[in-house]
């Protein structure tokens, strides 16, 4: 017979270690933060069509768009509204929004320019559509955009409540086309005080060799956009790639190591250059010392990707990939896959040059881009009066 009695109280499942959300990046300031700012561990692009038809219109997206960005990365309380209307806010954060380390950076599309007469002659010089590189399989629903949103933050709920914000209160003017969620493992400090890169999903360190972002001359010459070739109003902006990259995760998973380590050109679990497996992921491959490719094969990724000659140094970018992972394909393979992203201050010299050194390289058997889109990020906020693009919408007017 039963048990006679009052039914247990189900208890909650135990309270993980309570989480550090109060940490900000600063939102103004000369560039837009999510580019050279560290990377955290969850970060989602979306991309959206723009219904903007006038240039008012499209001031006034720019204005909605910033305060919103503004007011998520800062935090603050949600405001409360008659309970007859919807809330201010999904609440997917509680009534006090945390700003999480959270970072909003916005970028334009070349079809946004191409499609609307008032804005002709500001195109940033090399913003173009992403083209079909050899081993693509472009899925349109996952393709192209007028607009990108970047978000990042330390957890995913902070990235995924920014963007129900926005598509809710800018649903006047934007268009969600697709949107891809992705994550870094955390990485803890070694011995000597050094972070490790992160692994993506084939367990390799990925950004051994990134140029370091806390080098504020360096990143002047690769991420931000200058010079008189590019129109004024898009000084200090940046190009930015993406492509959502399937990962055969299964046929991988089978591949002996020596065959993995020789497609990247370094060892897998420490990422030394295979010409020093015993140095560290910071060594720098002597390619000249090893003209045959006996250590590092010419086709390695590393080795193709940079091939550090007199010409490299024009090709640099800076990458800021995630790692997704969403479920099963309809032919039973896992759909995970390596968010790309990555930035440059000229687009053709950095992404579309190293892609098209890549093409053709071993990796291509186990990786397929199947989306993404070239977009430009546009330049910083600098104060509370300012917003983002208005640089654009002044020269626009003049226009
Ligand atoms: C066109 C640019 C690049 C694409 C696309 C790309 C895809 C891709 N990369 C990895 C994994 C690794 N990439 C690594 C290095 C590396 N990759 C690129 C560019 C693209 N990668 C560059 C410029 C570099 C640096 C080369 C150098 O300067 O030596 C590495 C090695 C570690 C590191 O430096 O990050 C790995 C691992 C995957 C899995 C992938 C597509 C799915
Ligand atoms: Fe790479």
């Amino acid at each position: 017979a039963r048990a006679q009695g009052p039914v247990p109280q189900v208890s909650d499942a135990p309270a993980a270690e309570p989480r550090d959300t109060a940490r900000r990046v600063p939102f103004h300031g000369p560039h837009q933060a999510g580019i050279t700012t560290p990377r955290p561990e969850n970060g989602l692009v979306a991309s959206f069509d723009v219904v903007a038809t006038s240039l008012d219109d499209l001031e006034r997206m720019l204005r909605l768009l910033t305060d919103r960005a503004r007011f998520l990365t800062e935090g603050g309380p949600v405001p409360d509204l008659d309970p007859a209307l919807p809330p201010a806010d999904s609440g997917l954060l509680g009534p006090v929004i945390q700003p999480d380390n959270l970072t909003i950076t916005v970028a334009l599309g070349a079809s946004l320019f191409e499609n609307r007469p008032w804005l002709a002659g500001l195109k940033p010089a090399r913003l173009q559509r992403m083209a079909q590189f050899p081993n693509d399989a472009l899925d349109p629903d996952l393709c192209h955009g007028d607009l990108s949103i970047q978000f990042c933050a330390n957890h995913p709920d902070s990235t995924i409540h920014a963007l129900r914000d926005i598509v809710k209160t800018l649903s006047e003017f934007l268009v969600l086309r697709w949107m891809v969620e992705g994550d870094v493992p955390p990485v803890l400090a070694d011995a000597r005080g050094a972070t490790p890169s992160a692994r993506n999903f084939l367990g390799f360190r990925d950004g051994s060799a990134n140029p370091d972002s806390n080098d504020a001359a360096l990143m002047d010459r690769i991420v931000w956009t200058t010079g008189p070739h590019e129109p004024g109003w898009a000084q200090g902006g940046s190009y930015q790639a993406v492509r959502i990259i399937r990962n055969m995760v299964e046929r991988w998973d089978r591949t002996p190591l020596v065959e993995q380590e020789r497609i990247f050109g370094r060892t897998k679990m420490s990422g030394a250059p295979l010409d020093n497996p015993d140095a560290t992921e910071h060594h720098v491959p002597d390619y000249a010392a090893d003209p045959e490719g006996r250590a590092i094969p010419h086709d390695a990724h590393i080795r193709l990707a940079n091939p550090r000659d007199a010409e490299s140094q024009r090709h640099l970018m800076l990458r800021r990939p995630f790692n997704y992972s969403r479920g099963v394909l309809p032919n039973g393979q896992l759909d995970q896959g390596l968010l790309f992203i990555c930035y440059q201050a000229d687009l053709e010299a950095g992404f579309i040059a190293v892609q098209n050194r890549l093409n053709g390289e071993p990796l291509e058997e186990y990786v397929k881009p199947v989306g993404g889109g070239y977009f430009f990020a546009l330049p910083g906020v600098r104060d509370k009066a300012d917003y983002l693009g208005r640089a654009l919408v002044d020269a626009a007017r003049r226009t």
